[in-house]
């Protein structure tokens, strides 16, 4: 199923046109890797779908009711389903793993919701921190995690509000080896059941995501397809890898 489609959305920055009639579409699961040279609108075009920026024209629509996104708050629009992992990570450092994990759970409602909370509540911090790699973190200050933990840890924080899709800012950037490779096998167990959109520089992890690769180029989609495919198109070759 069509979860995201961006049709037609063009944005100008001070008569600069960032993204210029911008069409995309984003399915209920899977990876899809959005790669470009520097300036070719891949931030714009996140910060479009979260409702950060607002187009000039254009639609963005979501999920099977066909919302139109470019009505709705950045604050609803995260409400909707739509999570985004910035390139630095923004876990609060004093806290606990457990404790930055509790504070991104949905809040239970209602007296009775909250007899059971707690244990209930353990149980899905602790099914996070496996899935991110964690479990045997919890009890630790997140100022003292690595680097990729950090990471982890704010993927796991956004997993907590239950996103159909995730956007992930250069998650390889800063990563030795290893963790590269923790996090390619993460987002793609993750994407078994959500949609993950990731825009990331490095041509290596893009590899091996082996997804779907959207390449943008002066605010719109110059190539789409394996990532064999794109990087075999001549334009792709011209204005993103041939420099
Ligand atoms: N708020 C803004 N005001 C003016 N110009 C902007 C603004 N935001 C982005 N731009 C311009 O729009 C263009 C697209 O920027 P964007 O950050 O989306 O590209 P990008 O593909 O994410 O680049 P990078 O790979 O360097 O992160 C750039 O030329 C940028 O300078």
């Amino acid at each position: 199923m069509r979860l995201l489609e961006v049709s037609g959305v063009s944005v100008t920055f001070d008569g600069f046109r960032a993204i210029d009639n911008l069409s995309l579409a984003v399915e209920d699961r899977g990876l899809r890797a959005v790669i470009g040279p520097n300036g070719a609108g891949k931030t714009t075009f996140m910060d479009i779908v979260t409702g950060k920026t607002r187009p000039d024209e254009g639609r963005v629509v979501w999920g099977e009711e066909n919302a139109n996104l470019l009505k709705l708050r950045e604050s609803r629009i995260a409400q909707a389903g739509i999570g985004r992992k910035f390139q630095r990570p923004t876990v609060f450092e004093d806290q606990t793993v457990r404790e930055n994990l509790a504070m991104s759970l949905k809040a239970p409602r209602g007296p009775f919701a909250v007899l059971f909370a707690r244990r209930a509540e353990e149980g899905r911090i602790r099914g996070i921190a496996d899935e991110v790699g964690l479990a045997g973190q919890l009890s630790r200050r997140s100022g003292e995690l690595s680097h990729g933990q950090k990471q982890w840890l704010e993927i796991g924080m956004l997993l907590a509000q239950d996103p159909r899709l995730l956007l992930v800012d250069e998650p390889a950037a800063g990563m030795t080896p290893a963790e590269r490779e923790h996090t390619t096998d993460l987002l793609r167990r993750l994407a078994r059941d959500r949609a993950v959109v990731v825009v990331e520089h490095d041509m290596d992890f893009v590899r091996r995501l082996d997804c779907r690769v959207t390449v943008l180029h002066e605010g719109s989609v110059l190539a789409e397809g394996s990532l064999d495919f794109v990087t075999s198109n001549p334009d792709v070759i011209d204005v993103y890898l041939g420099r």
